[in-house]
């Protein structure tokens, strides 16, 4: 008995460091023991990581570049995964991370060091993320003879971005993102393409055929480290690169801060004190995951972009192409074709939604406008200026809405049977699967809500 629980404290004081013990010290009452309780549930849904061996690696590293921290630590949650939790309680306004310029990575560090040269010889000259993908693999490459080897070991081997994912999951994607996710494969698959000339350029610096080195999967992987981790930080445009924005900057640890679409965050780089700074605007409870904001983004872009998906994200929606519009309007209608062409030409046959606050404006003008009669069609222009035509219109456009708010429901339920299916035949793609599983049940939250919005206005107007 003695020693299991002497195993626990010690477990314990390795996962939640001193706190945990200092509390156990505390009361015994009835009081301390709710809230042991309290903190107990939450704490079984995050594990430290400041004990494993690479962050005490990148802790002596990032202390030999003059960066400590003392307010977070790494830990991994059981909701985002791995993140930072404060170890006390912030403030808004209170300056969160101040890492110096010498912990970035940016093109300053590419251009300083021994690809320089073979860059500047290189026309027509590379892009600013080229050169940093080069560097990323190239150190990757160079393993313990990297000093960058402390940070590259906290770096994911694999992304979960839709660049990433398998051909057979891709296919199960919402239609607008399915589009998306196939031109950005393709414009990856070209970058490496056409960059290998410069990767043989730089042969003289390795032992092994570059062929060996910078191959698709490890293009792969460093174009995703900086597509999902780097922070915003301008530079002036270096002759030797090419005129494409040289926005980026790795910024080690900082970078383990995962997003919540809630919060607000000043990030920024500070040209006094030479540190890459971000400022909490709200405040972070003690053994809380502290947040930063990616953008408003919605689950589209967070999972092509970032490979996660947000619940309850407020900037979400499911989007809706005209041509689904169009399959639920009556054949018969001869002036269709006219209606189509006025929605393309005023900017109306894209960003048709259902959002947390039931179609969009923008959908339903759409909509209006498909629904006039004969011989209303001539209001068309004032049907996109947001003026009301006739109860008729009205009436029409909202049990059409109804009617593809109802049909995309049932598609969502389809989509995600489907992808249960696959999950049971096919173990090995289990965490893709569920990727997209999330996105399709936050769309089903989504068109829900819509729903019973709709069915509530329908119920007020009959
Ligand atoms: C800048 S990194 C943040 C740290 C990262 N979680 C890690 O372990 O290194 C961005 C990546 O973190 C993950 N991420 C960020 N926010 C998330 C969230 N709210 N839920 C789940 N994953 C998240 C995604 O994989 C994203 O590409």
């Amino acid at each position: 008995m003695l020693k299991v629980s002497r195993v626990c404290n010690v477990l314990m004081r390795q996962l939640y460091g001193n706190d945990m013990h200092n509390m156990k010290k505390k009361g015994r009452g009835r009081t301390s023991r709710q809230r042991r309780r309290k903190f107990r549930t939450s704490e079984s849904s995050k594990v430290s990581e400041s004990h494993k061996l690479e962050f005490i690696e990148l802790r002596k590293w990032l202390k030999e570049r003059k960066f400590e921290d003392h307010n977070l630590r790494p830990t991994r949650f059981s909701g985002t995964g791995r993140g930072l939790m404060a170890v006390k309680s912030l403030q808004p306004g209170e300056l969160i991370i101040s890492l110096p310029e010498k912990c970035l990575l940016t093109t300053d560090t590419v251009i300083k060091s021994y690809l320089g040269d073979y860059i500047t010889k290189w026309t027509p000259p590379i892009s600013p993320l080229l050169a940093l993908c080069t560097f990323l693999i190239s150190e990757n490459n160079a393993g313990n003879k990297s000093p960058w080897k402390p940070y590259l070991d906290i770096l994911p081997k694999d992304y979960t971005c839709l660049v990433c994912l398998e051909p057979q999951v891709v296919r199960l994607l919402p239609k607008p993102l399915k589009i998306k996710a196939q031109e950005q494969k393709t414009q990856v698959q070209e970058l490496f393409v056409s960059s290998r000339g410069f990767f043989s350029s730089l042969q003289s610096l390795f032992t092994e055929d570059v062929k060996h080195i910078f191959h698709y999967h490890a293009f792969l992987w460093a174009w995703c480290t900086i597509n999902t981790r780097t922070v915003y930080m301008k530079h002036a445009q270096k002759k030797c690169l090419s005129a494409e924005p040289d926005v980026y900057a790795l910024a080690p640890y900082l970078d383990l801060l995962n997003h919540s679409p809630g919060v607000q965050v000043n990030a920024a780089f500070n040209e006094k004190t030479r540190c890459y700074e971000i400022r909490t605007t709200s405040s972070c409870k003690k053994y809380e995951e502290l947040f930063i904001c990616y953008g408003p983004h919605d689950n589209h872009r967070l999972l092509l972009e970032y490979g996660f998906v947000a619940i309850n994200n407020p900037h979400s929606a499911v989007y809706v192409s005209i041509d689904s519009l169009v399959d639920h309007l009556p054949s018969v209608d001869t002036q269709m074709n006219k209606k189509l062409s006025l929605l393309k030409e005023h900017g109306f046959s894209e960003n048709l939604t259902f959002g947390w606050d039931g179609p969009s404006w923008r959908l339903l003008t759409a909509l209006k406008l498909l629904c006039l009669g004969a011989d209303e069609f001539t209001c068309w222009k004032k049907v996109l200026l947001g003026e009301v035509i006739s109860d008729t219109n009205e009436w029409k456009s909202l049990v059409l809405s109804r009617k593809i708010c109802s049909s995309f429901i049932e598609e969502t339920k389809t989509a995600l049977q489907k992808i249960s299916h696959m999950k049971d035949e096919e173990t090995a793609l289990k965490d893709q699967l569920t990727l997209v599983e999330n996105l399709w049940l936050e769309e089903l939250k989504l068109l829900q809500v819509s729903a019973d919005i709709l069915k509530n206005v329908h119920q007020e107007t009959t």
